[in-house]
């Protein structure tokens, strides 16, 4: 998709964050941060180790409440937004550290993204009755055409753990792709990859975003690597917002300059 074409299909804001400050104890992990998303958009925040961008995504989901700030989605207006209503939301994450059961398959493990979409009780599918089947039988087709999608078709069956670290991102994608999400963070997804495994993550994340419509907001230390896949960018920097724009602006922004030289980048 050209870049023109990709601007036409960015919509309203659906979420905004509006002064947010977060300290743990004495240390300011976040000073007066605002900025908005908007639908469909790619959306990255970057910035050098410690500049505050896990507790920027923590305080998206809702894992960490601000001191100061709220946020609104939709038009709703939250100072406390919990892990709960963020999932109930249509929000999912996926998670620096993989948050996968190394010893289930790749399938189980996409299916365990399938949970909230249950409605059948516990009691029907342990007795295995119709509408409880029916469902398991949907959501099943729902996991096998992220699998396609993802192109881990081979390694459906197999332990997540003894894939190599690269498709276990891919499969950390897969589970939340499962849920359906219409928001979609990613929490450093390139981390620790080589330069091809990187480029796939780009693609995917690139497609995910074409083709399931899904708004992607997402965290990265190494910013060479969002340049070219993000809309808009946010500069975070000791907790303070530096820059925030389309990847050009930001890229020539000086603040952002010297805080990347800075830490030596
Ligand atoms: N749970 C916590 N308890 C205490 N301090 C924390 C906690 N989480 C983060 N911090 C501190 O808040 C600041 C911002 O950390 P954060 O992890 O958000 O940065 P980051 O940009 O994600 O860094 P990295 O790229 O290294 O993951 C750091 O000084 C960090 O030590």
């Amino acid at each position: 998709m050209t870049q023109a074409a990709r601007d036409q299909r960015i919509g309203a804001t659906i979420l905004e964050l509006h002064n947010i400050s977060l300290a743990f104890g004495g240390v300011k992990a976040l000073s007066d941060i605002s900025f908005d998303v908007k639908e469909h958009e790619i959306r990255a925040i970057i910035g050098p180790n410690g500049a505050g961008k896990s507790s920027m995504l923590n305080v998206i989901n809702g894992v960490y409440t601000p001191q100061h700030g709220d946020i609104t989605l939709d038009g709703v207006r939250f100072n406390k937004m919990n892990s709960r209503r963020a999932a109930e939301m249509g929000i999912a994450r996926t998670f620096q550290n993989l948050a996968l059961f190394k010893g289930m398959s790749v399938l189980d493990n996409i299916m365990t993204g399938r949970n909230l979409h249950m409605k059948s009780g516990l009691l029907a599918q342990a007795f295995r009755l119709g509408s409880a089947v029916r469902e398991e039988i949907a959501n099943r087709e729902f996991v096998e055409n992220i699998i396609d999608f993802l192109e881990i078709q081979a390694h459906r069956k197999t332990p997540v753990g003894r894939l190599p670290y690269g498709l276990q991102k891919r499969v950390d994608l897969g589970r939340a792709l499962a849920m359906e999400p219409r928001m979609l963070l990613l929490d450093e997804p390139m981390a620790g990859m080589n330069i091809e495994e990187k480029q796939d993550m780009s693609r995917f994340i690139l497609d995910v975003n074409e083709e399931f419509g899904s708004t992607i907001v997402l965290i990265e230390h190494d910013m060479s690597v969002v340049m070219d896949i993000s809309d808009r960018v946010v500069v975070l920097d000791y907790g303070r917002k530096i820059g925030d724009g389309e990847p050009d602006a930001v890229r020539s922004n000086p603040d952002v300059i010297r805080a990347y030289l800075g830490a030596g980048h």
